[in-house]
């Protein structure tokens, strides 16, 4: 069987700025929200990628209008109450998407809906929004007693619970916070653990209820609200591939423009400027209640790290491409609290555990930690086990020697114009 692949070749310095798809996190929940609200609304420069044209087909299905205008998205909600679909509900490969829509439905009175997914998120964690959503009074089945996909929701009768995160997962958080919108009471979540805030943002940029007090997340039943336009920033995660790979060639310096600054997005700032990096950055906007701003990195040497668990969370999509800098860095880095990390589209840290191994590099796999080698990488060929971000990692760790990428087309599901975007950095057509 023919599979595809992509031979890059070693790339000269990186120079120029960019601006990056919208930020998929905020794509998702706008939709939603948008979705949810009376009247039309735009939803500016959104991500349009695998995951979140996932997110506007579901919405669809169950009664949203939305259009494209441009490079927008134009949504007339539903005003709360949502059209049961005639058909199955796939989310494709978006863990995003199946969990906040599961906690989305779970408030629908009296709709049924099944959501399914690609092979990936059907072998994804379930359980942890399914048992908290049925201590909410939801009515959900599925695979493994409702731990893995298919799902199928019943909605309604549910009431509030105060529920503290058992993983740090801003999913299960916003899937709890999208249900106590339609619940009896007062839905708490309490979150040890800070991860991303974009749900808690969004909520006030719609005038929805929500209160924060410290670690506490408290929402309650919605009254209808005016639909109310949207703009996207760049997504972080994707800029992320730009500033490492700009860090790891010689002579590179890349700024990337527009970009959400969202602090508890941004934990790989951290660690590259305790590995040396030089970086700057800085927010000079707030759009939808997100800090927006610029990231500027140049190349220099980078030293190996210890990395403070404590960041994972604040960074947990960009471990990948923090392993490429890793593998370019003089000295050893050490990653911990990786257990998120193995279920994610693939096992992340098996992922990358075999394409450093296949570019050279020395590495050590625990059940939740790796440890790096650095060096620099030599020539090879790399496999992003059907998930985006690994494609992407590696076409960057590989990229200032030349590297073989199979199944590029997996960048697709969260930035479809990646390989254009590197190579023209590159100075390459
Ligand atoms: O809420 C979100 O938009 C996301 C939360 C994270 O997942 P977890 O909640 O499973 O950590 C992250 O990995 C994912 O890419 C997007
Ligand atoms: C984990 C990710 O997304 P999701 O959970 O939405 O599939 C990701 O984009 O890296």
């Amino acid at each position: 069987m023919d599979r595809p692949f992509l031979d890059l070749e070693p790339c000269g310095p990186l120079r120029g700025s960019l601006r990056v798809p919208g930020d998929k996190s905020v794509t998702h929940r706008g939709l939603m929200l948008l979705a949810l609200s009376e009247g039309e609304g735009r939803l500016l420069h959104p991500l349009k990628a695998g995951d979140t044209l996932s997110t506007a087909r579901a919405l669809q299905a169950l009664g949203a209008e939305i259009a494209e205008e441009g490079p927008h998205f134009r949504v007339r909600g539903r005003g709360l109450r949502l059209r049961e679909p005639e058909d199955v509900l796939d989310c494709g490969n978006a863990g995003t998407l199946m969990r906040l829509l599961l906690g989305l439905l779970a408030g629908q009175e009296g709709l049924f809906a099944v959501l399914t997914g690609d092979a990936s998120l059907r072998r994804r964690p379930m359980g942890r929004v399914v048992e908290p959503l049925r201590q909410m009074g939801a009515e959900i089945d599925g695979r493994e007693g409702g731990k893995r996909a298919p799902l199928a929701v019943r909605g309604g009768g549910l009431r509030g619970i105060a529920y503290t995160l058992p993983v740090p997962s801003a999913q299960v958080k916003s899937a709890l916070l999208l249900a106590g919108l339609f619940a009896e009471g007062v839905t708490e979540v309490v979150e040890p653990i800070p991860t991303r805030d974009h749900t808690e943002r969004l909520f006030r940029h719609f005038g929805l209820p929500l209160e924060t007090e410290g670690p506490r997340i408290r929402t309650r039943r919605a009254e209808p609200f005016p639909a109310k336009d949207l703009t996207v920033p760049g997504d972080f995660s994707s800029a992320a591939f730009f500033l490492v790979a700009a860090l790891v060639t010689p002579g590179s310096e890349v700024t990337v423009e527009g970009v959400g600054l969202n602090p508890t997005r941004t934990g790989l700032l951290e660690v590259l400027k305790a590995m040396g990096a030089d970086l700057e950055w800085r927010v000079l906007e707030g759009e939808g209640g997100e800090p927006v701003g610029y990231v500027r990195a140049r190349y220099g040497p980078l030293k190996g790290v210890q990395v403070d668990p404590a960041l994972i969370p604040l960074m947990v999509d960009e471990v990948p491409i923090l392993a490429a800098a890793a593998a370019w860095a003089e000295g050893e880095t050490h990653i911990p609290n990786l257990a998120e990390l193995r279920v994610k589209e693939s096992d992340r840290v098996q992922a990358i555990a075999h394409n450093l191994r296949a570019l050279g590099v020395a590495v050590e796999e625990g059940p939740d930690w790796l440890r790096i080698g650095g060096g620099g990488v030599r020539r090879g060929e790399v496999e992003p086990f059907h998930d985006h971000r690994i494609a992407m990692a590696f076409a960057v760790a590989g990229l200032p020697v030349g590297v073989r990428v199979w199944e590029p087309g997996w960048a697709e599901i969260s930035y479809p114009g990646f390989f254009g975007d590197l190579r023209r950095l590159c100075g390459a057509s």
